[in-house]
């Protein structure tokens, strides 16, 4: 039943997959300002939630209301898609002609992210310096993720790579509009979301955020991050090498921190 789902004609959707901590809910927030698009206000863990994934695409669908009659792209953003193992085949199956958008940053900086989040959820953690000092550190999720190739590997088994878009990350921080405007160019969209539309606040560590009320990212978003040592960061570089290496290769992207 949940395979006989025909999509409305003229709706389109895209999907931002991931990466967790490259500023997905930056991008999905900036995105939404688009007259053409309507997202989801939260993560809907449909194609990587086996209950979720039982309520089916009308259930999907019907999370993404339209609110105006302009909108006909439609898109949500869920992190952990990217790392989920049957995200893709249920995504090829379903949605075979989704647009992928994948957002990705330095590796070092996303583990750094990660590790923040984990331990605002612990009373007691170590510091960044003595998680990574340990022998298994490339075991650890949050270093494994940022070798990005591993998990793309599986995307591109399922999608050709026209349909996949890289969002640099690190480059939305500093110039929103230009990250911006290859998103909206992938999605075949007017250019309607401008230089304009932004402004860095010092009070978010100079994060860009819309010039409109609520414009800004929540408090959970844009966090303090420890300063790591010469050591820490030496070993996280050796490690990611190679993964950058193959990432530039495998997804024909050469962003400045790869
Ligand atoms: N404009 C703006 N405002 C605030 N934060 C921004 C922005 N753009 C990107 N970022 C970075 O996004 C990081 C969080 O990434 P995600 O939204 O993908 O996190 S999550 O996976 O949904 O938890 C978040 O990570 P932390 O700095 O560790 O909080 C930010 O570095």
């Amino acid at each position: 039943e949940i395979f006989s789902y025909n999509p409305p004609k003229n709706l389109s959707q895209a999907i931002i997959i991931g990466v967790k901590k490259c500023g997905t809910r930056a991008l999905l927030k900036f995105l939404s300002i688009h007259p053409a698009i309507a997202v989801a206000s939260t993560e809907l863990h449909f194609f990587d939630s086996y209950t979720n994934f039982q309520h089916g695409l009308q259930w999907y669908r019907a999370q993404i209301p339209i609110n105006r009659s302009s909108q006909h792209i439609i898109i949500e953003k869920t992190p952990s898609y990217f790392i989920n193992k049957s995200t893709p085949l249920r995504i090829a199956r379903l949605l075979p002609d989704a647009q992928l958008i994948i957002i990705i940053r330095d590796p070092i900086t996303r583990a750094i992210s990660d590790y923040v989040q984990l331990r605002n959820r612990h009373r007691f953690y170590p510091s960044f310096d003595d998680w990574i000092s340990s022998s298994n550190f490339t075991q650890r999720t949050p270093v494994k993720i940022g070798c990005y190739t591993q998990y793309l590997r599986r995307w591109l088994k399922y999608f050709p790579r026209h349909q996949m878009h890289f969002v640099d990350g690190e480059n939305l921080i500093h110039h929103p509009w230009e990250e911006l405007e290859h998103v909206q160019t992938f999605l075949n969209l007017p250019v309607r979301i401008h230089r304009e539309d932004f402004y860095f606040n010092p009070n978010k560590y100079g994060f860009p955020c819309l010039r409109q009320t609520n414009g800004c990212l929540g408090l959970n978003k844009g966090r303090r991050h420890p300063v790591i040592a010469n050591q820490t960061r030496n070993k996280l570089n050796d490690f990611y090498l190679t993964c950058n290496a193959k990432l530039k290769r495998l997804a024909q992207i050469n962003f400045s921190w790869i």
